[in-house]
């Protein structure tokens, strides 16, 4: 059942600024409230800052400005009580460690519950279970993370960070290490448990196309800063990618939804 969407509980980023040292990576970046149940993909060009950004929205990197969901300051929270509310899957692969799947996405769950919610080893088994299913990989489960292959290992990474039923979920390029099936197996998934928890998830992609497919929302960075934030139509013009990436492109919009041609380099 879908669960009742209310702005009260939305994501909200306000003048956000991060970095390394002296340099600013994100600069005093706000955007729009993102809603429970809204999938906002976060798109630009390498090193535009949107590792950094997931990095320090899941608490993992020291960032100044605002940061709520809800009524929370979860920029003031400890890194433990954060993890209760947010799950960040980062863009590198888990280690080929001698743990089978199932280990390793039930100690996904017990290392870092989310609050208010005790649950018994048996339901911990079950939902682990079911997880794992439903990314794909239940032939998998028994498997030890060290025989699988490098999707295989993005698939179970994934598993880890949807187990724990998080209010918001930050995927860095999740589907980068996927075959085409698996690439839309994962898109669909997260967006129907977005739609069906509440969940908001914000990831990073690379792959226009499905990012337009998948999306309710593009946030399109360059150098840390906002260039467009809105529905994929709106965000994603030949205008914007001219500018951000340096390509000349054509757009299209009609009922099958966006339609992306990269014609050339600028
Ligand atoms: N650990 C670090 N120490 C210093 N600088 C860093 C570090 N990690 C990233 N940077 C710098 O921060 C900037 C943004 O990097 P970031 O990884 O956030 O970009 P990105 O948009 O995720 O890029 P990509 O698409 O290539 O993954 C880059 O200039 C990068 O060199």
């Amino acid at each position: 059942m879908t669960k009742m969407l209310s702005h009260g509980d939305a994501l909200r980023i306000e003048g956000l600024t991060t970095g390394y040292g002296g340099h600013v990576v994100v600069d005093a970046l706000t955007l729009a409230p993102m809603l429970p149940g809204q999938v906002v993909s976060l798109l630009g060009p390498n090193a535009a800052g949107k590792t950094t950004l997931l990095r320090a929205l899941a608490g993992l990197h020291h960032a100044s400005g605002a940061v709520r969901l809800g009524e929370v300051d979860l920029l003031s929270l400890p890194l433990a009580d954060h993890a209760r509310h947010v799950t960040y899957m980062p863009q590198s692969l888990p280690q080929r460690v001698a743990l089978t799947v199932l280990e390793a996405v039930i100690g996904a769950l017990k290392a870092s519950p989310i609050a208010g919610e005790p649950l018994s080893g048996h339901a911990i088994t079950e939902r682990a279970l079911d997880v794992i299913e439903r990314v794909g990989i239940g032939h998998l489960a028994m498997e030890g993370l060290n025989h699988l292959s490098g999707g295989q290992r993005q698939l179970a990474s994934l598993a880890q960070a949807l187990v724990r039923q998080p209010r918001v979920l930050l995927l860095d390029e999740p589907i980068s290490a996927l075959d085409l099936h698996y690439q839309l197996r994962v898109m669909k998934l997260v967006r129907a448990l977005a739609r069906e928890s509440g969940m908001i998830v914000v990831m990073v992609l690379h792959d226009l196309s499905i990012a337009a497919r998948w999306s309710d929302r593009i946030v399109l960075l360059s150098q840390g800063r906002l260039v467009t934030d809105g529905p994929p139509a709106e965000a994603i013009t030949a205008q914007a990618l001219a500018d951000v990436y340096r390509v000349a492109a054509r757009v299209r919009a009609d009922a099958d939804g966006l339609h992306i041609v990269i014609e050339d380099t600028l």
